[in-house]
């Protein structure tokens, strides 16, 4: 069993520094670890912390204590103590994001949006755009629509296209924040069937589901978060 993601004695705290400084505990001694080709889900009620979990393993909020490890080739490095330039070579090498939010680039067609990271990993920009396509199709997205901006397309049209843009890329770890809200079923079965893949590549994946059939389908695992939970003391 390969590890690629182990985060040891990690811990978070917000400081609300506009009401006095008021410190949130929020998750402590949090310890697990995810292995190539394992999908591990987190689990508990909401305001566990899941969210704050997923967004320190990407760099989105500091991690002030314990380690946040990812193996990458044959090193190990820890997210907690990473530069910003390095957490953006992380971003696009290693480490994928799959949410279910689009941001969206003006002028730039569905395509291309699609095609960029995996452009970005060194890919030839045609293969890529075929890629793209693919996936686009997969995730029943209209042919007529690939080639204009999504900026005018339909929330359900920009959530498939951002989840094309997040399963086109080689990364050993994706990170998956509910890609399947509000997907209809037939959709959802396409991101089911998209993971068993990146499963299959040895890819690690660490995600947050609220859908029950659909984490039914993918987690080999869960996490509960509140055995890291800070209760008031
Ligand atoms: N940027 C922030 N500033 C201050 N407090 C925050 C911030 N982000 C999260 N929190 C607090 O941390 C706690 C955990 O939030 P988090 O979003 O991680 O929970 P969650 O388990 O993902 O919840 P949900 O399932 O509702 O999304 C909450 O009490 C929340 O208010």
């Amino acid at each position: 069993m390969t590890v690629r993601l182990y985060l040891n004695g990690v811990a978070k705290t917000f400081t609300m520094h506009l009401q006095n400084g008021i410190r949130i505990p929020v998750v402590s001694n949090v310890d697990f670890s995810v292995a190539a080709g394992e999908c591990a889900v987190l689990g508990g009620p909401s305001g566990a912390g899941k969210s704050s979990i997923l967004k320190m393993v990407y760099g989105n909020y500091r991690c002030e204590e314990g380690q946040i490890l990812v193996t990458v080739g044959d090193r190990i490095i820890n997210i907690a103590g990473a530069e910003p330039r390095r957490i953006l070579s992380l971003r696009r090498d290693t480490i994928g994001y799959v949410s279910q939010f689009l941001r969206v680039i003006p002028r730039v067609s569905a395509v291309d949006v699609v095609a960029e990271p995996l452009i970005a990993q060194g890919a030839d920009a045609a293969q890529a755009a075929g890629k793209a396509k693919d996936l686009l199709a997969r995730l029943n997205v209209p042919e007529r629509l690939w080639s204009l901006p999504p900026a005018t397309f339909s929330g359900g049209e920009q959530q498939r296209v951002n989840i094309a843009r997040g399963f086109i890329a080689d990364y050993a770890l994706l990170l998956l924040d509910e890609p399947t809200a509000s997907l209809d079923a037939a959709n959802r079965a396409v991101v089911v069937s998209l993971v068993d893949e990146k499963k299959k590549q040895g890819v690690a994946m660490l995600g947050i589901l609220h859908d029950l059939d659909v984490r039914e389908r993918i987690a080999d695992r869960i996490i509960d978060v509140t055995d890291f939970q800070v209760t008031a003391a």
